[in-house]
């Protein structure tokens, strides 16, 4: 049994029988509300959390037991001792019906009614870890292992070590597909809540109306279709972690909700004037920029300032060394093999869809092959083409360019052109410009049709400016 502080309400209306239980009781340690009536003990409910209520049973205007009955209708989540100074058999059996979890007779003795508290506190415990296990079996996924030994996720790998045992929120960036969520498992793995929740949110894959009653919970009738009290994904995860993927597609509108959780833990559900506390270690990832979603006013800074504590940024696969092999090792089970052209395919192809997208063309490619051994011909053709030096871009796109803006050099200040980095340079603009044309200028959509770090457009981006703006000199003439 813990001996924890209890948030316990007291409702007696004897006056000296209730100063005397509350002064002990908060003598003990305990955090003790004491009120004479059922009707102040309601209002106190709307507004306030408890862990266990002692209601005394025979009261003037509303009895212990209207007033339970009355708690359970409203269903206020508490565990409810009733008090009596005339116990009798067949009212201990109601008191139990309508859902107290325990009953005492007048006079107890001070050092029971806090043992019964205790132990009515702990069931209170062990059944919202029941409602949290039972949320989590629909939501867990197996552990995936990190596989992966090149020195960028060697480094990821150390800073999950570093910032797994903090309670402190992460903030995880990378693209689509680098692994974000299964490093978020990593670093709950490493945490001291590894035994705890652990659940999952993905806010761009939801309207914004339902992300609100995801997180926050709702109360029955808030909106139509709240036929039921519902909890929120923060008390679910409470004690836990909360992993919120795609954070960066948070409403605007939830964001100072999100914030305030993580200043102090306080939230209330949709349609609720109640007050909650949660304690939830908060993870978060996203494949935008964030800190230029802030500079374009679209994200809050003093949330990504709460958020980005502690970050770490996933390398694209194709920026890990040695990786593509190991995660062939991985995902190929036996009896298949690859061979060594395959293999070199695979190894040489850019994987704009990283992790995910290797996965997929495994799992493709054991479909296709004739008996268990994947050659290049069981490759999609973008990866063949890849393979062969074929990478082919659209001649179309160059149309809308215009060739005086084409850059001239990629240094800018050499004297000495190599003449195929120039045509290189000059096809890679081409293309960036055609493909933010087709996006009508949005830059995270290109990004991800490019397949690349939005961080990175805008990089290219600026250096394509830069090398535009040049004074045109001889010896940087393109040919
Ligand atoms: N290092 C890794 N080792 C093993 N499997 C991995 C690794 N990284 C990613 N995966 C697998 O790749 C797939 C995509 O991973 P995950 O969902 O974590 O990516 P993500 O970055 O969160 O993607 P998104 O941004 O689209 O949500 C999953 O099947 C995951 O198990």
């Amino acid at each position: 049994m813990s001996d924890l502080p209890i948030k316990l309400l007291l409702v007696e209306d004897e006056d000296d029988f209730r100063d005397t239980c509350a002064r002990w009781m908060q003598r003990k340690g305990h955090d003790v509300t004491a009120v004479a009536s059922g009707a102040e003990a309601l209002g106190l409910c709307e507004k306030e959390v408890f862990e266990v209520a002692v209601f005394d049973m025979n009261m003037p205007g509303m009895s212990g037991m209207e007033l339970l009955q009355r708690v359970q209708q409203a269903r206020i989540e508490m565990e409810v001792i009733i008090l009596t100074g005339q116990g009798t058999i067949e009212s201990a059996v109601s008191a139990m019906k309508l859902g107290a979890c325990d009953y005492l007779t007048k006079p107890c003795a001070l050092g029971d009614l806090e043992h019964h508290c205790q132990l009515a506190r702990d069931l209170g415990l062990l059944r919202k870890e029941n409602r949290q296990l039972k949320a989590l079996i629909s939501r867990d996924r197996p552990k995936v292992p990190l596989v992966g030994h090149s020195q960028s996720m060697m480094s990821v790998m150390r800073v999950v070590e570093k910032v797994g045992p903090t309670d402190k929120p992460v903030l995880i960036q990378g693209e689509s597909g680098t692994g974000k969520e299964v490093v978020a498992r990593a670093i709950q793995q490493a945490s001291l809540l590894h035994d705890k929740p652990f659940v999952t949110i993905n806010c761009a894959a939801l309207p914004e109306q339902l992300v609100e009653s995801e997180l926050f919970g709702h109360q029955k009738g808030s909106f139509t279709g709240a036929t039921a009290d519902k909890p929120g994904l923060f008390e679910i995860a409470d004690g836990g972690t909360l992993f919120i993927d795609e954070i960066g597609e948070l409403p605007p509108a939830l964001q100072p909700k999100l914030l305030r959780v993580l200043e102090d833990g306080s939230m209330r559900r949709i349609g609720s004037h109640r007050e909650r506390r949660v304690h939830v270690r908060i993870i978060a990832a996203t494949n935008r920029d964030l800190a230029s979603e802030v500079a374009e006013g679209n994200f809050r800074e003093d949330l990504f300032y709460r958020i980005n504590l502690l970050s770490l940024e996933l390398p694209p696969l194709r920026e890990r060394e040695g990786d593509v092999d190991r995660l062939i090792e991985h995902y190929l089970t036996r009896p298949w093999r690859i061979d060594a052209d395959a293999r070199e395919a695979l190894r040489g192809y850019h994987w704009p869809g990283n992790v995910r997208q290797l996965i997929n063309v495994l799992q493709r490619a054991m479909i296709l092959a004739e008996g268990h051994d994947i050659t290049v011909h069981d490759l999609p053709d973008e990866i063949r083409n890849d393979a062969n030096g074929m990478r082919i871009i659209d001649p179309s796109s160059f149309r809308s360019v215009k060739s005086d803006s084409l850059p001239l050099s990629t240094s800018g200040s050499s004297t000495l052109c190599d003449d195929s980095m120039l045509k290189l340079d000059d096809i890679a603009k081409a293309h960036v410009l055609e493909v933010l044309a087709r996006e009508n200028g949005n830059k995270a959509r290109a990004a991800r049709k490019l397949g690349i770090h939005r961080r990175k457009l805008y990089r290219l981006l600026e250096r394509f400016e830069a090398t535009t703006d040049e004074p045109q000199t001889e010896s940087t003439t393109s040919t």
